[in-house]
């Protein structure tokens, strides 16, 4: 996750924090050492080699780092460039090495009697069975590994991409680590798993939604609240007929479990839809929160740029006092999420908060005008030119909207 805090006119700077990690569980032996949870920008001499210790690390194209996850290579140019660019106080957080993502989304081919839920290997389209993925939180897996008995059981068909039949295209998992009534270090380890079936009709009432349900109600009998196990929140469907690489349609339907999914980072409750953008590093997302809110002043008015369901720009409402936060988003289903979260901020916030469904990149200026600070979280594909273009010019355009107001 990378995001970039940018503080507006008259002293226009950039700031970068960077809270990654690579890859998850370690495994029964040997144990890795532990990694340090800070390490700064200040040249250290490693620790001994962390170690990602996967089996499907050169099949699949997941993570990219496999030695040195408590310090990689890009860890020096990432110090550099922020050092160039005025940046000292640049620091690495590893959080956790291992079991640390909390949001996957999978492809599920091969066939209904042997499964395939995992991810393509590098540059193809061929799907690799990840059943001991070290990055997933170790709920993902034996979702992962529920889902798999469940297909075989009822016989559901994994989709195939050159015909575009079959049933299940892809499964997203998202973990809640958020349950207020375990002590606070046992919640992570039994995070509980929110599923969504990317079902391969047009809804449920398409031929073949008999399977979908069989297959949720499979998941939750032996994953679900009364089950031995208890690992699955709740689970989706998503409908998607589309032949493109799309992972999801447009219809989401709530089918078991509890409908909202609750999460707590940078200090507030944030609830989550399976429609809406979530950051997979629970934690990671959550120490770059804190360590953000001490970059933004007191009372600034703010606009959180790909505000997803606006958990950047709350947070700040909450902890900095801040004046005003609107939310800059382009897909309208996070929006939900967004007010849901908003009905739990604490009575003290006085903000004005608004969410706008737009596209950041079109009149960039209408956002930037006015705010103090500028908090840009895009998608990987990185910022829109026009919006770099605003972003540069953005200090002599508000001085030109102030003289021409009269107030210069
Ligand atoms: C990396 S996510 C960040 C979401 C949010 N900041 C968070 O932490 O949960 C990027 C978000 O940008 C949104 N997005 C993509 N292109 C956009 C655009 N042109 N204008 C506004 N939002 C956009 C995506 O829908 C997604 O929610």
């Amino acid at each position: 996750m990378t995001l970039r805090l940018v503080s507006a006119p008259p002293s226009f700077s950039l700031f970068s924090c960077r809270a990654t990690a690579s890859t998850a569980l370690p495994p029964p032996t040997p144990t890795p050492t532990p990694a340090p949870t800070l390490i700064s920008s200040i040249p250290q001499s490693p620790p001994l080699t962390c170690a990602l210790h996967c089996p499907h690390f050169q099949s699949c194209s997941g993570c990219t780092h496999e030695f040195n996850l408590h310090r990689p290579v890009i860890l020096d140019d990432a110090t550099n460039f922020f050092r160039k660019h005025g940046v000292s106080d640049f620091t690495f957080d590893t959080c956790k090495l291992w079991g640390w993502r909390c949001r996957a989304k999978l492809a599920v081919r091969g066939s209904s009697t042997e499964p395939l839920i995992g991810l393509y290997e590098e540059g193809t389209h061929n799907v690799v069975d990840i059943p001991q993925c070290q990055a997933h939180h170790p709920n993902i897996n034996a979702a992962v590994e529920l889902l798999r008995r469940g297909i075989i059981e009822i016989g559901v068909e994994p989709y195939i991409e050159d015909e575009g039949t079959g049933d299940l295209r892809y499964v997203q998992m998202a973990v809640t680590t958020y349950n207020t009534s375990l002590p606070a270090a046992q919640r992570y380890k039994n995070g509980k798993v929110q599923v969504t079936l990317v079902w391969n009709s047009r809804n449920e009432n398409s031929p073949g939604s008999d399977k979908l349900n069989a297959l949720a109600n499979f998941l939750w009998k032996n994953g679900g609240q009364r089950s031995r196990l208890h690992l699955i929140h709740s689970v989706w469907a998503n409908f998607q007929t589309s032949t493109n690489n799309i992972i999801f349609g447009n219809k989401w339907r709530h089918l078991l479990g509890e409908r909202d999914f609750w999460e707590h980072v940078g200090g507030i409750d944030v609830s989550l839809a399976p429609s809406s953008f979530g950051q997979a590093n629970t934690r990671a997302f959550d120490a770059l929160l804190r360590r953000l809110q001490k970059y933004v002043p007191y009372e600034s008015d703010v606009a959180d740029l790909y505000a997803g369901a606006g958990v950047i720009g709350l947070s700040l409402a909450a902890t900095r006092k801040c004046r005003s936060i609107k939310c800059i988003e382009i897909n309208k289903e996070s929006k939900a999420s967004f007010e849901k979260t908003i009905e739990r901020l604490p009575a003290t916030v006085d903000s004005s908060i608004t969410w706008h469904h737009a596209d950041a990149s079109k009149e960039p200026f209408l956002w930037l005008l006015g705010s103090d600070v500028v908090v840009i979280d895009p998608p990987r594909k990185g910022l829109d030119a026009s919006l770099i273009d605003a972003l540069k010019n953005i200090s002599s355009v508000e001085r030109k909207a102030f003289s021409s107001s009269g107030r210069l």
